[in-house]
């Protein structure tokens, strides 16, 4: 059992903790077999009776979808690694200079994933060592899903089982119709008009990730999340009902999804004569194989032969200054009058102190 903390005299730190999916480490059908190894054996995610899933996984999944989507971890591949990491490293890398030059006390933010590394118990041990004492957790997922920012919150409580003493701990939730995070979005959508030569903007598809459409029956509030971003963002833009779609993208597994798909959303769109699509894909904080491969490479070709012309793809909000804006805002609510129980609490006016008080302290 770890039962450090700061020793006292060092101010207590906020630590802050960025956490998202996760990726493999490497494009190679190796790296992506041990990544979906870890990420599809979390019960929070697929829900069937362990023994027909482990099987399934064992004898279906891990042998065959490593290779078949080795190449579309490739076609986005960067220099600097998996386009998910590279983004949440680059915005924690931002969101700890400006939170530093902003916050009254020490705080240091960093990022984990749910999977694969750099793992969240790693990191939670590095702030420990840091000296953070107070520790805000936030789940890169603006909606709320059992699947998702549950299985953060298990990763999170797993790691603190271990230690002896615990810090004070915050946990966000959901973010979906925050002020600022839908003010985010119609920021990016904007910019992007901005930037386009075409007079009349046009159509814009919403696509969320999906999920099995049993685990909103029972009670998961993603579905509503979702539609309640869409219509917000919508609302925030004076879009019109026929204006905007909303859909959900990436569907796993044999069960039924929650839809309507995105590929269906945008072959209907394109039988219906549309010929131009703007997507946004609001329930990424960052570019990953879901957005870069699957809506700007693939879901453009399915549209196109359903007879569009072009698929425009808006980038996540990723290491914006947006993304920073709305994160610190995020933080700064989140943290703001907590109050500083510490160490320093502990450094006793000594006079008096029996012995075994003075021989055993930790203040
Ligand atoms: C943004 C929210 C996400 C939800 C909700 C979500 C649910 C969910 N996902 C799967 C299965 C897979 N997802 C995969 C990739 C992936 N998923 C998300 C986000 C959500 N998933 C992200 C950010 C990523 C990208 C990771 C990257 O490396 O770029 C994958 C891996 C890719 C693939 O094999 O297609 C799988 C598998 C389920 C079953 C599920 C809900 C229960
Ligand atoms: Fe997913
Ligand atoms: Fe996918």
């Amino acid at each position: 059992m770890d039962d450090s903390r700061a020793p006292h005299g060092r101010t207590p730190r906020l630590g802050v903790l960025l956490v998202n999916l996760g990726s493999p480490q490497a494009p190679t059908p190796a790296a992506i077999r041990r990544y979906l190894r870890e990420f599809l054996s979390d019960p929070r995610v697929i829900e069937l009776p362990r023994i027909l899933w482990l099987t399934i996984l064992y004898l279906f999944v891990l042998p065959l979808r490593p290779r078949r989507i080795a190449k579309g971890y490739q076609a986005i591949w960067t220099a600097e690694g998996s386009p998910l990491a590279v983004h949440t490293r680059d915005l924690a890398k931002r969101l700890n200079k400006r939170l530093s030059d902003e916050l009254p006390g020490p705080v240091t933010v960093d990022w984990a994933m749910r999977y694969g590394e750099p793992s969240v118990a790693s990191k939670l041990e590095q702030l420990r060592e840091a000296g953070a004492e107070r520790l805000l957790v936030v789940p890169l997922y603006p909606q709320y899903s059992g699947s998702t920012t549950a299985s953060v919150f298990d990763a999170v409580t797993r790691t603190l089982q271990g230690w002896r003493w615990v810090p004070d701990l915050r946990f966000i939730t959901a973010y979906h119709d925050h002020p600022a995070y839908i003010a985010a979005l119609a920021d990016s959508l904007k910019a992007f008009e901005q930037a386009s030569d075409q007079a009349a903007p046009p159509h814009l598809v919403m696509s969320f990730h999906g999920v099995p459409e049993r685990y909103i029956e029972q009670g998961d509030p993603y579905f509503c999340h979702a539609h309640k971003t869409a219509r917000l963002l919508a609302e925030s833009m004076a879009l019109q009902d026929q204006d905007y779609s909303v859909s959900f993208q990436s569907q796993f597994g044999k069960a039924k999804w929650v839809g309507p798909s995105t590929s269906e959303t945008l072959q209907r769109l394109a039988r219906d004569g549309v010929q131009r699509v703007r997507v946004i894909c609001p329930g990424f904080a960052a570019d990953c194989i879901e957005t870069l491969e699957e809506i700007q490479i693939e879901n453009a070709d399915v549209f196109r032969e359903a007879g569009g012309q072009t698929l425009e793809y808006v980038p996540a909000l990723n290491a914006s200054d947006r993304h920073v804006e709305l994160m610190s805002e995020l933080i700064r609510q989140h943290t703001s009058g907590w109050p500083e129980r510490s160490n320093q609490d502990a450094q006793l006016d000594r006079s008096g102190v029996p012995e075994r008080v003075e021989r055993l302290g930790t203040h």
